[in-house]
């Protein structure tokens, strides 16, 4: 059994549950152990997931967030740069699923929110899991 932290954005409550619902559902259903840690926005995620790997207490990391766009350019940054620093984590080796679904409006969130819809959240724990399952493949 592997132990995995949960990393969520926790901007928009309901659907975060959702997602995280989703995320433990695949997680237990692959006989792995959750925790959840709650940060502000996707832009801490990555920072947050760094620090973890620090306390060698988790063998694999699932990002949960909602990043919906607003007026501003803001949406590019957060959705954009969020993405690119777990990837940049996961080219360290670190097993890493992002379940941080970039919409447009609560509709399209509410769609992959949802288990029993596009279910991003086990989407993203199964990728998780299967990047911990290379790492032990490959020697890491
Ligand atoms: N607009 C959304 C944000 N914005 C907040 C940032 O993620 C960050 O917390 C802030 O810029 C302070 O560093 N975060 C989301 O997760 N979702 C959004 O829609
Ligand atoms: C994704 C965002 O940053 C968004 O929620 C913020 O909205 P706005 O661009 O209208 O400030």
């Amino acid at each position: 059994m592997a132990k995995f932290l949960i990393v969520e954005a926790r901007f928009y409550s309901q659907l975060n549950d959702m997602l995280i619902a989703g995320a433990k559902s695949a997680l237990e259903a692959a006989g792995h152990a959750a925790e959840v840690l709650t940060v502000p926005g996707a832009l801490e995620i990555p920072g947050a997931i760094a620090l973890a790997v620090e306390s060698g207490q988790f063998d694999g990391f699932v990002a949960i967030g909602v990043v919906i766009r607003g007026e501003t350019y803001h949406f590019e940054i957060v959705a954009g740069e969020s993405a690119r620093a777990i990837m940049a984590l996961t080219m360290d080796g670190i097993p890493i699923g992002n379940g941080i679904i970039t919409v447009e409006n609560e509709a399209q969130a509410l769609a992959r929110a949802d288990a029993g819809q596009k279910d991003k959240g086990g989407e993203a724990a199964k990728a998780a899991i299967a990047l911990l399952e290379l790492t032990e493949r490959f020697g890491r």
